[in-house]
């Protein structure tokens, strides 16, 4: 059976921390592919500062040297509020011969007891966790721990050094920030 990596994020803009977490979990979870499935509108948040369509499209760029990644629109496509648990219905209906992983930072397992319909999401996909400066990986959920050096980049550090002119060389990839720069995405 194969074994997938689900790794939900608004990617607004995607960086360094999510690739090495998607790495990362690759690795150790012995995975063989893994989906970045941005959120058409993030479920606990204010809304994205940019498209979906751009959302999507530089998490593409973000990841297209990676042979075993690639981006899945199917919340994008969806059009509404991103619930995972009805991602991961159409999914797993949509592969019924595959394992599906959902792969969340320590923040976001942290949140796990507001997000909607837990204890049903939690029956149907087990959840990979990835530390995060300030955050622990303590829940009373079932919480497989991935391994990585912490990072401390976040989508907001890269926006608000964005807007105040500041460089955001090494946060992300080359292409992102080429694709920031020519559409002028968050100034
Ligand atoms: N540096 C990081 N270390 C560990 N997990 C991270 C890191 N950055 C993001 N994540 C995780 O990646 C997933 C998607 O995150 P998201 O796209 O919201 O990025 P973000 O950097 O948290 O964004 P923002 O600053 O806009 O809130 C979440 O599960 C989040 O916990
Ligand atoms: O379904 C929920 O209630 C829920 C609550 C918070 C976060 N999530 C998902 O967790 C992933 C990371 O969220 P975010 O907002 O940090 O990008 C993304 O796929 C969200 O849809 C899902």
């Amino acid at each position: 059976m194969k074994r997938i990596g689900l790794f939900g994020g608004t990617f607004d803009p995607p960086h360094y921390g999510h690739l090495l977490m998607a790495e990362h979990a690759y690795q150790q979870m012995e995975l063989d592919e893994v989906w970045f499935i941005p959120s058409f509108k993030p479920p606990h948040k204010e809304e994205a500062n940019t498209t979906a369509k751009d959302r999507v499209e530089m998490t593409r760029i973000a990841i297209q040297d990676h042979p075993a990644f690639s981006v899945h629109t199917i919340e994008v496509d969806r059009e509404e509020k991103s619930y995972t648990v009805h991602t991961i219905k159409l999914l797993q209906e949509q592969y019924p011969d595959v394992q599906f992983y959902f792969i969340i930072g320590g923040d976001m397992v942290e949140y796990l007891p507001n997000w909607y319909r837990i204890n049903e999401l939690m029956e149907l996909v087990p959840f990979i966790g990835v530390k995060r400066p300030g955050y622990t990986l303590d829940s009373i959920y079932n919480v497989e721990e991935v391994e990585m050096p912490l990072i401390e980049i976040s989508s907001t550090l890269i926006r608000d050094r964005l807007q105040s002119g500041e460089s955001v060389r090494y946060l992300t990839s080359p292409e992102v920030i080429a694709m920031i720069n020519k559409y002028q995405l968050y100034s």
